[in-house]
């Protein structure tokens, strides 16, 4: 495991290899099937470049860009990679999950800093590799790590506070990547 150290207190962990390839495998395999993938809409009529899922405890819903989303209940694949992720750093009660068909499928620069979000991100990547790329804010410093199969990438510290991330469109011809990030939402009491 990597530690990187960012400006202004956020912490990005990255191992390339975290989960082994035939692993990884079986994990690819089963999201693609067990889980319920929908494309959702986004701004000024358009939808996402990219199907999504949402899984996690009872009663928890992740809201973003004035999306409600509703946690479906964990499946075995989920849990068994949310221990994996666990053992090394956080404790996840949500996880959203994207799917990027091909090199078309994308996400925009943003952070993931609603106020009821915990500041550990656990994401996992599987399938193709694509890159992600943060930026700082003010500096805009820049910085770019290959997402592949079995990679694991913490966020954690001040990260989403002072920096942006996300997944460029590619016009390299690319399979499939499944990308899963756990995160800790905090309900109401
Ligand atoms: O696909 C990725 O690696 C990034 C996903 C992401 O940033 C998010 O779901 O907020
Ligand atoms: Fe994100």
């Amino acid at each position: 495991m990597e530690t990187i150290e960012l400006a202004d207190g956020g912490i990005l962990l990255y191992e390339h290899a975290f989960i082994p390839p035939e692993i990884a495998d079986r994990y690819l395999a089963s999201l693609r099937n067990e889980c319920v993938w929908e494309q959702k809409p986004a701004l000024f009529g358009h939808m996402q470049p990219r199907l999504t899922a949402s899984y996690g405890e009872a009663g928890i819903v992740y809201r973003y860009s004035g999306l409600d989303n509703v946690a479906r209940p964990w499946t075995d694949t989920m849990l068994e990679i949310k221990n994996r992720i666990e053992s090394v750093h956080g404790k996840y009660n949500y996880c959203l999950l994207n799917r990027y068909r091909d090199g078309a499928d994308s996400m925009g620069w943003h952070a993931d800093d609603e106020p009821e979000m915990g500041n550990v991100i656990g994401s996992l990547s599987l399938g193709a590799t694509r890159k992600f790329r943060i930026r700082h804010n003010e500096s805009k410093q820049t910085m770019s790590f290959p997402a592949g199969h079995g990679t694991l990438i913490l966020m954690a510290g001040t990260m989403q506070q002072f920096w942006k991330h996300h997944i460029p469109k590619t016009a390299v011809k690319v399979d499939e990547r499944i990308n899963l990030t756990f995160r800790h939402i905090q309900t109401n009491p």
